[in-house]
């Protein structure tokens, strides 16, 4: 029996997601089970260094070196934590597959940049940490194959969603937007995956300004407010959101300089909970208009991460699209918040196996690649 943890610490800054998961085969056989999880929280300190290390004006090289090593020790005591929940010992742990916080994504450089992405956390902290094998900084290899390097989770959800009748579409809402689309019976090949746009970014970021709350808890501020058609449209007409795939993005293009402009712009015209509102729109009618070009009648919409907690936010994109089934992740035997982090040991196991795990067709890559690096503990 193979039991690693997986960790994921995404764009929303809500902590470490960290997964206790048995694995068994590698591939279309791959079987997981996920023995315990828990989100190890951030403190507000270390969110705070993570969003400085983010923005241009408030980033620097001693910070990130700084910040790298920090975020280690944290990776390595969200292992430790879900060891001890699950009374599980640490010592038949065979690896640790660890996504790293990502801190700049650059996939579509300009001139005098390269195409480059940088995820941090050190993995041979972890690795002293746990005293075990760490797979990390999965997504550079996909990019030095002419890739995006994300989405990397489209390979695990090819392994665990596919069906024979259906197309089964999975809607991931965290801090971004990110789309996979499996078509019945599909090969690799035919997988497509790509991100919408903003998840719960904008939103997070205007309950913060607006009510000091980090989200917009059930959708209930926007379920009281009424969408602005003026600004809707103004978010709407940003160039991601009809950008051809493959494409992704991150705070560099949705995060708190897009929200403050916005703000400058709109703030005395609109009440905050029209502005919660719009946002959750924007989500809403950025993922539907995305994926429509995907789906019939027959399609699973599956939503999962944080995003599929709010409930208007759902609501929303349910009714743009009434005549398909639109589910919660839990409700087809998933969990929502362990998904990403069981991804992580799908594509670890892959690694430790000289097995490739990035999907192409996605992320635009020239070929099929073995992702990550390896830090061995002995
Ligand atoms: N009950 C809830 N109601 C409304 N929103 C919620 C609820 N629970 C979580 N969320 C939203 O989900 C977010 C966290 O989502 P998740 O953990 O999937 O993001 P992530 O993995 O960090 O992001 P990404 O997938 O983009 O890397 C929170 O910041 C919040 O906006
Ligand atoms: C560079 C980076 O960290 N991208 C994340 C981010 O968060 C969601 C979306 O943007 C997706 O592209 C990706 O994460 C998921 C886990 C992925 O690669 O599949």
């Amino acid at each position: 029996m193979v039991f690693a943890v997986g960790l994921m610490s995404g764009t929303s800054l809500d902590g470490i997601d960290a997964a206790l998961v048995e694995i068994e085969g590698t591939g279309t056989k791959t079987k997981v089970k996920l023995v315990e999880f828990i989100t190890y929280p951030f403190t507000k300190k270390t969110i705070d260094k993570i969003k400085d290390v983010f923005s241009i004006k408030t980033s620097s090289v001693e910070k990130i070196c700084s910040l790298n090593f920090e975020l280690g020790y944290l990776f390595g005591n969200a292992v430790k934590e879900v060891c001890k929940k699950a009374d599980f010992s640490i010592k038949d742990l065979n690896f640790v597959a660890s996504h790293g916080q990502t801190i700049y994504h650059l996939p579509s450089p300009e001139k005098s940049q390269f195409a480059s992405t940088l995820q941090i956390g050190e993995s041979a902290i972890i690795c002293e940490m746990t005293k075990t094998t760490v797979i990390s900084d999965f997504r550079t290899r996909d990019m030095a194959l002419n890739g995006q390097g994300a989405p990397i989770v489209p390979y695990s959800e090819f392994v665990l969603y596919q069906d024979t009748n259906r197309i089964r579409l999975l809607q991931n809402i965290g801090g971004i937007g990110n789309i996979t689309i499996i078509p019945p019976n599909a090969k690799l090949e035919n997988v497509v995956a790509f991100d919408t746009g903003p998840g719960n970014m904008i939103i997070n970021a205007l309950c913060e300004k607006f009510y000091e709350q980090k989200y917009d808890k059930d959708g209930q501020h926007a379920a009281n407010g009424k969408v602005n058609e003026n600004l809707l449209k103004e978010m709407m007409d940003h160039p991601f959101i009809r950008k051809k795939y493959p494409k992704t993005t991150g705070r560099e293009e949705f995060g708190s300089e897009y929200t403050e402009t916005l703000l400058e712009k709109w703030q005395d015209k609109i009440e905050p909970k029209d502005f919660v509102a719009t946002a959750t729109m924007f989500t809403a009618k950025s993922i539907v208009e995305n994926a429509k070009p995907f789906i019939d009648d027959q399609t699973d919409f599956i939503i999962g991460g944080g995003g599929s907690y709010n409930k208007t936010l759902v609501r929303m994109i349910q009714k743009q699209i009434p005549n398909v089934l639109v589910k919660i992740q839990e409700e087809v035997g998933f969990s929502s918040e362990a998904k990403e982090a069981i991804a992580m040991v799908i594509l670890g196991n892959q690694t430790l196996h000289h097995l490739p795990s990035n999907v192409p067709n996605a992320t635009g890559a020239d070929k099929p690649a073995i992702l990550g690096k390896i830090t061995y503990y002995d």
